[in-house]
């Protein structure tokens, strides 16, 4: 019959079809998820937030082809940061690559976590392209926590072109998950995790951390 909604059958023999992977976890805070205050430790809104590594592809002042994104305090839960496309981050000819936009909302989005004062790391991050950005915009990326549920810190950041007011080119919501620094210490490579001991102001900006939590 021409027409018919019902699925073929299997051909007899052919392999079994894969399972389906489980429904994808939200990014949306629970309703029992918490806004907590900032830390007392937390940079005071309108001052910068310092890198927190210097090599790191995102935010790292001694990284010439990466992001060097800056991001500066906000009001509350929230974070404003800047970062300048360059040739070096085309995709497409003269268009910013996706993959380098969504470093950006990372980025931007796990510098919240120095309000919270708790490390915490990338579990899920999912971004909407909404329009292209040509190579030597200026994005404007405001991002802000919208809950906390545990070790589960769950935010959310817009990005657009040429100012704050500009037109929204991006938008990313994120579930981050608070760890503890031996995280850093035992899972990275171990020349590196030494260096970054290495260094004062690194040690004690990771050390302000877990006397501050
Ligand atoms: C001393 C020198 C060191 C210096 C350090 C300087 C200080 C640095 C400070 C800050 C640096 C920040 C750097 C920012 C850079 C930008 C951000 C990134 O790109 S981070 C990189 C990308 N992300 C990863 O590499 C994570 C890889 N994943 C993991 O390591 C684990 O899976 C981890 C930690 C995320 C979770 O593992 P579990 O064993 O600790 O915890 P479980 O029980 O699995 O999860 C806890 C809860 O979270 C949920 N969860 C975990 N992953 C989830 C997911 N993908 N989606 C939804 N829920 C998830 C689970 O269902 C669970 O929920 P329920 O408490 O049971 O309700």
């Amino acid at each position: 019959m021409t027409g018919s909604t019902a699925p073929a059958a299997a051909p007899q023999g052919a392999p079994a079809p894969l399972p389906r992977p489980a429904a994808p976890p939200p990014t949306t805070p629970p309703a029992d998820a918490v806004l907590p205050p900032r830390a007392p430790g937390a940079p005071a809104p309108g001052t910068p937030i310092e890198p927190h590594y210097d090599l790191c592809f995102g935010c790292g002042p001694q990284r010439p082809d990466g992001l060097q994104l800056t991001a500066v305090a906000g009001e509350g839960l929230t974070v404003d940061a800047r970062f300048t496309v360059r040739a070096v981050h085309q995709g497409g000819p003269g268009l910013a690559h996706g993959g380098l936009l969504t470093t950006a909302m990372d980025e931007t989005l796990g510098t919240l976590n120095w309000l919270l004062h708790a490390p915490a790391v990338t579990g899920r991050l999912e971004t909407d392209f909404v329009r292209p950005v040509p190579v030597d915009s200026e994005l404007h990326i405001h991002a802000w926590v919208t809950g906390v549920h545990g070790r589960k810190v769950y935010s959310a950041a817009e990005g657009r072109i040429g100012g704050p007011d500009g037109p929204v080119a991006i938008r990313a919501q994120a579930l981050f998950i608070q760890v503890k620094l031996e995280h850093f210490t035992t899972h990275g490579r171990p020349e590196d995790i030494k260096k970054a001991l290495d260094d004062p102001d690194l040690f004690k900006r990771a050390r302000a951390f877990e006397v501050n939590p």
